[in-house]
């Protein structure tokens, strides 16, 4: 027997869909007060493939992390109807979907949308997406910035002055370089953003968000044929002839939902799809951090800052400043942290004992909470510890991703939550360093405001708030980034005539829910200096150790590798 929902008509839904690092999640929203009535989570059976290429077993080179497209698929499949589900709401009365993505997840494809690694070149690695954490084009990188200082290109200041090895140009070359036989037949370059909305609409778009911060378009332009020549001659024509097309600004309508699409995940077909867009920036609107001077921080495995600006102003080692990347009429810059939740999730894994896991369990705890209830009532400094928090290499500002981690102050008395408690700390010295460049680059931050899964740790919100002598203000959704997309859904749909009006009646914030105290503020003031030493020599000084660590390790695995 089938049984019919209790349906809350006359009113309208839109869906939000967050495809994240390791999962999917998706949430059913009403439009009229951007209420979440019910979401599921989907995790990617192929998770992040970092090991070894899932279709013949061959092991990855160091710094690589890829992901599967059918675990997106899946998400469609499965995260979307259980949503519907959960929420007790007829399909039928859902106007609009939209979607946000990592980025720069990225994945070359035919022209068609089929994504190489499914059509025919599974066995090839460069034929895979690519994850945001793909580390392994430092090398393209280098030489994107070198060349762009070495021939002025105006751009260059929009980025930091540094384009990430995480964006898609050192990603497309890094292709073109070890498998040209791949990037010859590569006819389309997509952010997985946008790629996403194909999917759902059948049609190409692409995004203003992800075309400007990971793909260089900026003043209507992508970087000149002159430029990606120089670089190498088979890259001349890579943006003309795989990533030109019509930009669709955030908010906008990029189609309608397919017949296929509608039986994939249950919705009504001809609804809205919005245009595709980043997880960090859409959750600005669910967290109302769209007025200027509002830096949304979202903290989970790693942390994105995005905050918008009046004025255009070129913000050393920032990843972006896009006109409109995070909302229309505003300059959104864009910085970022390229491990932060992974950092604590690494030291659980690797130092913590036997014993703990047991004294967890017996309290009902995850480890996470067990270190953090151990260390909360320690006096700021009382481990004598100072970490610095790049065990994924520095986003910004110093945008290098063969930066590592390192602890100092270690004696046979450290404790395993000393150790917890200073890297908590070393990425709230890292996200000092990122405020203090955009507010003396020319950026107001008037207001910090935390959303994503690492909110929910009071200890880490407190040292924050003291280490960055600022209010900690929290998004009240558990879904920032699911529930900016759906509020972009509204919009696409026509529910509201901009995102502005839209995130002020459907999104959610709790104002300074953390205050800095004094005291601690002081304390911090003197272990921030501490981090600054180590910051400096590491990653500015002449002394290059981690790199030559790099290049020690690579060149062992790699002469291990052609062994074996
Ligand atoms: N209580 C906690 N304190 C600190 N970190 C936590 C805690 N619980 C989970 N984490 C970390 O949060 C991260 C996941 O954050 P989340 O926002 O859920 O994911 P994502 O960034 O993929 O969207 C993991 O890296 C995990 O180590
Ligand atoms: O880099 C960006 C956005 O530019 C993020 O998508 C990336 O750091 C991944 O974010 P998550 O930590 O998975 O939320």
């Amino acid at each position: 027997m089938t049984v019919t929902p209790p349906t809350r008509d006359p009113e309208s839904y839109v869906v939000g869909v967050d495809f994240g690092t390791l999962s999917g999640r998706a949430v059913v929203v009403r439009v009229r007060d951007g209420e979440e009535l019910g979401s599921a989570v989907h995790e990617y059976p192929h998770g992040v493939i970092d090991r070894v290429l899932p279709t013949t077993g061959a092991p990855l080179p160091p710094d690589w992390a890829l992901q599967h497209p059918e675990d997106w698929r899946e998400v469609l499949r499965t995260a979307v109807p259980a949503a519907l589900a959960a929420a007790s709401v007829d399909p039928a009365a859902v106007v609009g979907i939209a979607t946000d993505f990592t980025a720069c997840t990225v994945l070359p494809v035919r022209g068609d949308g089929t994504p190489l690694a499914e059509s025919g070149l599974g066995d090839r690695p460069h034929a895979w997406p690519k994850l945001w954490k793909h580390h392994a084009a430092q090398g393209q990188a280098d030489r994107i910035n070198h060349l762009a200082h070495a021939r002025a290109e105006k751009w260059i200041s929009r980025y930091g002055g540094r384009i990430s090895a995480e964006w898609q140009y050192a990603k497309a070359l890094q292709v073109l370089e070890e498998d040209p036989d791949t990037y010859a037949v590569t006819e389309r370059w997509i952010e997985a953003a946008d790629w996403i909305v194909w999917q759902l609409t059948g049609v190409e778009t692409r995004n203003t968000c992800t075309a400007g911060y990971k793909g260089i378009h900026q003043d209507g332009h992508y970087p000149s044929e002159d430029y990606l020549g120089a670089l190498h001659p088979g890259f001349a024509d890579f943006a003309r002839t795989r990533l030109e097309h019509p930009l669709s600004p955030l908010g906008s309508r990029a189609g309608s939902l397919t017949a296929e699409a509608a039986a994939r995940t249950g919705l009504p077909e001809g609804i809205a799809v919005a245009a595709g867009n980043v997880d960090a920036h859409v959750a600005a609107a669910a967290a109302q951090a769209v007025e200027n001077g509002r830096l949304l921080a979202v903290m989970g495995t790693s942390t994105c800052h995005v905050v918008n600006g009046a004025a255009l102003a070129d913000v050393p080692g920032i990843c972006g400043v896009v006109d409109g990347g995070i909302v229309e009429g505003a300059y959104g810059y864009e910085a970022g942290q390229s491990a932060v939740g992974d950092i604590f999730a690494w030291w659980l894994g690797q130092g913590v004992p036997a014993g703990y896991a047991a004294e967890a369990e017996a309290a009902g705890e995850d480890l996470h909470q067990l270190l953090t209830r151990k260390i909360a009532d320690q006096p700021v400094g009382g481990h004598g510890l100072v970490a610095l928090d790049w065990m994924n290499g520095n986003r910004s500002t110093l945008v290098d991703h063969h930066l590592s981690g390192v602890v100092v102050g270690l004696t046979l008395a450290t404790r395993p939550e000393e150790i917890y408690r200073a890297l908590l700390e070393a990425t709230a010295f890292g996200t000092r360093t990122i405020v203090d460049a955009l507010e003396q680059g020319g950026v107001p931050v008037h207001e910090f405001i935390v959303t994503g899964g690492l909110k929910k740790n009071a200890l880490l919100m407190q040292i924050y708030a003291d280490v960055l002598r600022r209010p900690v203000s929290l998004a009240v959704s558990a879904q920032g980034p699911a529930l900016g997309s759906a509020i972009h859904a509204a919009v696409a749909a026509g529910a509201y005539p901009d995102v502005r009006t839209a995130a002020s009646a459907m999104g959610r914030v709790d104002r300074a829910v953390y205050r800095p105290d004094p005291a601690r503020a002081d304390a911090y003031d003197a272990l921030y200096a501490e981090y600054r030493l180590l910051h400096d020599h590491f990653g500015t000084g002449p002394d290059r150790q981690m790199h030559r660590l790099r290049a020690i390790r690579n060149h062992a695995l790699t002469a291990h590798n052609s062994e074996v």
